[in-house]
């Protein structure tokens, strides 16, 4: 890939799409002493949703920035949709949704006609955008504001109306930085929904963002990011889990788990008054988990739950070894 040029005035047509998805390969770029990608490797497959995840300062929204086209690096190789957004911007462009963490609106203008304005740059003819920005306005749970200046959405609102924009020309890969800050709870679930939709439709989804139980529950793959550089999270670590366990009698649970020599800890909820409580232990696999629950309800335990106490993406997250920068 070239790192300074974007060739697409020159009379060389960009060459036809090869691959779909989204490919990173020993991803560089620096900014003064700081590597904030340091050879960063990457695969997002068409048809699924691929989490971005690293602590802050990992280099997310550096390697989605290039990705959109935004920002050249100083070398590696990448492919978005089958176009290399820098040698070939306006081809790469056209299939590349892009929502950046904020996203700023021109105030004056209605929310119909901020997602019309880009419909206008994306090329799509006055009809086709009026229909497309109609839906998105729906799909977004924006109808009621199409017609009112943006500077009366409130911040979440304007998320939703960044992922409309994102959306206008129908383009085959999202890349999405941390979409879900500034939506209530409800937001939150329809952008779950909707991503799980696109993926579904084919299109290949690539999200960052911070809420790893958000994350856990819509992606189907996940890439962790370190200082730059792409981490496989330790494999060891990642197979023990804490779980919830909680019975009906929370003393009847303790002296089993006492007695079967397992270590728990308390789950610091309170006992109900009826004597039912819950404990944290750690176990391996769901497997594990299984033969937990058969012991427990063998020995007369009266288990009334048994849920993983955080996500696996979580858990994962939780083994990396580097530290937030
Ligand atoms: N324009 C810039 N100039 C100087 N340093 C930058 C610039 N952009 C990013 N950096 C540095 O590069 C590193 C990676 O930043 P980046 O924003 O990509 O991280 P991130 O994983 O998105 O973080 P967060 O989760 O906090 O949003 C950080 O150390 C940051 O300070």
């Amino acid at each position: 890939m070239s790192s300074t040029v974007d060739d697409d005035t020159t009379t060389t047509p960009p060459p036809a799409a090869t691959t779909a998805g989204v490919v990173v390969r020993d991803l560089h770029r620096a900014f003064g002493a700081v590597k904030a990608l340091d050879g960063a490797q990457l695969t997002a497959r068409a048809g699924a949703v691929t989490a971005l995840v690293g602590p802050n300062g990992s280099g997310k929204t550096t390697l989605l920035l290039v990705l959109a086209g935004l920002l050249v690096p100083d070398r590696g190789e990448v492919s978005v949709g089958g176009h290399d957004p820098v040698a070939h911007g306006a081809a790469a462009r056209a299939v590349t949704g892009w929502m950046p963490d904020t996203f700023g609106t021109w105030d004056s203008l209605t929310a119909r006609e901020v997602l019309l304005t880009f419909a206008a740059a994306y090329r799509l003819s006055p009809a086709t955008a009026a229909d497309r920005v109609t839906e998105l306005l729906a799909t977004v749970h924006l109808a009621e504001y199409a017609d009112r200046p943006a500077s009366v959405l409130s911040r979440g609102q304007k998320q939703r109306l960044g992922l409309a924009r994102a959306l206008v020309h129908d383009p085959a890969v999202l890349l999405l930085d941390e979409p879900a800050s500034g939506l209530d709870p409800r937001s939150r679930v329809d952008l779950r929904i909707l991503l799980r939709r696109l993926a579904d439709e084919g299109k290949t989804v690539l999200v960052s963002s911070h809420v790893l139980s958000e994350l856990d529950e819509m992606a189907d793959d996940a890439v962790f990011l370190s200082r730059g550089r792409t981490v496989v999270p330790d494999a060891a670590a990642g197979a023990a889990r804490s779980w919830h366990v909680r019975a009906l009698s929370l003393e009847s649970l303790t002296d089993w788990l006492t007695s079967t020599g397992s270590a728990w800890q308390p789950d610091g909820a309170p006992t109900s008054p009826s004597g039912a409580g819950g404990v944290l232990i750690d176990v391996a696999g769901d497997d594990g988990a299984a033969q937990l629950l058969r012991d427990a309800v063998t020995a007369g335990v009266p288990i009334a739950s048994l849920v993983p106490a955080s996500g696996a993406l979580e858990q994962a997250y939780l083994t990396l070894e580097e530290e937030r920068r």
